[in-house]
């Protein structure tokens, strides 16, 4: 069969992005491993999926499917590229779209200036709220790392969050410790390794290794995650500005139950059809 699908991005964090309420297909891991390839594929940092909903109070159900093949509970940056999908496709006229995912329920708001507003819920912090491996909640957890001792904000934003303060995100070593803390024993589901260099009390730049997909240009959740660590611990104040490798995102998040508020772009590259075998 051939599949339509368009390739979108969130500040460079991209995606194929495949429209499941008008078409019917399943996609296999291997296939979506193959499709993820840069070379022999079509080439994405995760799959997005536009469903109908189980729920009858949700417009679409959103599924999101890593670089490795497996399925995971949220994406920010995808969220964004949703909102402007389904209306780009025709599937609702809605500038406020409720999508139910792994994760829990996510608001997409299209803004005037077609910037996207997702409201992702409550930031969890203690252990329960995600698969770690803690006594209980703290600010900071210590990660032995061969044998560096790191100490790690944990939250979940729907999905898993290690966050590490640095000094200078240029000078992180990513692509050492980023594998180290995805696989690290403590987290089950493992989990992506957040890298946040505190500019101000309302500023931060950020790189992020994401778990099934490696370093990407920019992490929603992952700058949902790190600024809900950095107020938390009272190092920063809301709105806090997320400077990605891709560009900026805009994080809002008054605290304890309240829910955060992220915003940013969603941008369309290009329609294409894909032969399923
Ligand atoms: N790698 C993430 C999913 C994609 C998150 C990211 N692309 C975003 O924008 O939030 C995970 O395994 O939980």
């Amino acid at each position: 069969m051939l599949l339509h699908f368009t390739k979108m991005h969130g500040l460079g964090n991209d995606f194929m992005v495949v429209d499941l309420v008008t078409q019917r297909a399943r996609l296999r891991d291997e296939q979506i491993r193959h499709l993820a390839d840069r070379h022999f594929g079509i080439g994405f940092d995760q799959l997005l999926t536009v469903e109908p909903p189980l729920n009858p109070d949700m417009d679409f159900r959103y599924r999101i499917f890593n670089a490795d093949g497996g399925e995971v509970e949220n994406c920010g940056n995808g969220a964004r590229c949703f909102a402007r999908f389904v209306r780009d496709q025709r599937l609702t006229h809605k500038r406020e779209i409720r999508v139910e995912t792994a994760g829990g329920p996510l608001t997409l708001v299209v803004e005037d200036d077609d910037r996207v507003t997702v409201d992702m819920g409550t930031p969890r912090f203690a252990p329960s709220a995600l698969p770690f491996d803690a006594a209980e909640d703290r600010m900071l957890h210590e990660l032995v790392v061969n044998d560096e001792r790191l100490e790690v904000g944990v939250v979940s934003m729907g999905n898993p969050h290690a966050v590490l303060r640095v000094d200078d995100v240029q000078q992180a070593p990513v692509e050492r410790l980023g594998p180290l803390i995805e696989a690290h024993p403590r987290f089950p589901q493992r989990v992506n390794a957040g890298f946040m260099q505190i500019v101000s009390r309302q500023e931060i730049r950020l790189r992020v290794f994401e778990r099934g997909s490696g370093e990407t240009l920019a992490c929603g959740t992952g700058a949902c995650a790190a600024v809900a660590c950095g107020i938390r611990q009272d190092l920063l104040d809301s709105p806090v500005t997320v400077h990605l490798r891709g560009g900026d995102l805009t994080i809002a998040w008054a605290g304890g139950d309240a829910n955060l508020k992220m915003t940013g772009p969603a941008e369309r590259v290009f329609d294409g059809r894909v032969a399923l075998n």
